[in-house]
């Protein structure tokens, strides 16, 4: 059986770990860790047939087959090569790290050399498939519209270094208009989704993104529109924000549950 490390034990890695738990993926949950100690006592005691081993990434490389990264674009630099080098599978969901062409390129060479996978969940969004068998034509225009409630938007770079106040916000507003490239370092927790859209498509340069604060929201919205020689598509996704992270939707942690079940599984169903 697959053993799996998660490094980090936050909204996505806690649900990660109690899928795994409950038996709904076939893999053994050998490792976790996080840099709160107290996130790793709490996400243990809700486990109630598995109990992982507390191993930092050095230690957790040598004894698992793939390592889970759920922490922060950050911690995607530590995470990623380290399994690599130890000939792990990876899975990252701080997809906006790979806008850093020098770290995108040295996670592909590593993984070509080694015969590794390094596997990047849908995330939020619906339309990754639509967007990868588009792709093998021409893809004219891909636009993510992003509209979340202002609280979620608090501490991302862009709103520190442009001032902006959130309280202050009251109706629908444009806060950010510009390239995935300049997205997801301004909004590193707020559009992962732009880079998977980017990979899966056009490119950080070419994908289009907007962002919209809406105080009258409950949900996070992610509209998707992709026009090429394919024809067009439009995705929309109203997604529940989780209870413990509400810039994160919910649809984030069943999209690394859902990657981590195909991993596992012998039958491939869809794209
Ligand atoms: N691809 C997608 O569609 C989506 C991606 N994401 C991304 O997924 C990641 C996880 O999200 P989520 O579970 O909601 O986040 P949470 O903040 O709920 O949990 C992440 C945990 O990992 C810890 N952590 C962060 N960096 C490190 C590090 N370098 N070393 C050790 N621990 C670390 C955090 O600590 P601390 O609180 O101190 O940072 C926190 O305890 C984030 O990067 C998020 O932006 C989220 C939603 C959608
Ligand atoms: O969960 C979401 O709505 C999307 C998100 O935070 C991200 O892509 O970083």
């Amino acid at each position: 059986m697959l053993k799996i490390g998660v490094f980090g034990c936050g909204a996505i890695g806690a649900e990660l770990c109690k899928a795994i738990d409950s038996g709904h993926i076939d893999v053994e949950l050998y490792a976790i860790y996080d840099r709160h100690e107290q996130a790793t006592v709490d996400l243990k005691d809700k486990l109630r047939n598995t109990d992982p081993k507390v191993l930092e990434i050095v230690d957790m490389v040598k004894h698992v087959d793939l390592v889970v990264e759920c922490a922060s674009q950050q911690a995607v630099y530590e995470v990623v090569p380290a399994a690599l080098h130890a000939k792990c599978d990876v899975m990252s969901i701080s997809v906006g790290a790979f806008a850093d062409q020098n770290l995108l390129k040295t996670t592909t060479d590593l993984a070509k050399e080694y015969n590794c996978k390094v596997y990047l969940p849908s995330g939020a969004i619906a339309g990754l498939d639509g967007l990868k068998s588009a792709s093998s034509t021409s893809i004219y225009s891909v636009t993510l519209t992003t509209e979340k409630h202002p609280r979620s938007l608090a501490g991302a770079p862009y709103i520190i270094q442009n001032n902006i106040d959130l309280d202050a916000i009251t109706g629908k507003t444009v806060i950010f208009e510009g390239m995935a490239t300049e997205a997801v370092k301004a909004f590193p927790a707020n559009v992962n989704v732009a880079a998977s859209l980017s990979l899966a498509g056009i490119g950080f340069e070419k994908t289009k993104v907007k962002i919209i604060a809406n105080p009258a929201l409950s949900r996070n919205i992610h509209e998707i529109n992709v026009e090429g020689e394919f024809g067009s598509f439009t995705t929309r996704v109203e997604n529940v924000p989780s209870p413990t992270n509400p810039k994160t939707s919910y649809l984030a942690a069943l999209s690394a549950i859902s990657t981590l079940k195909k991993i596992a599984d012998p039958l491939q169903v869809g794209t």
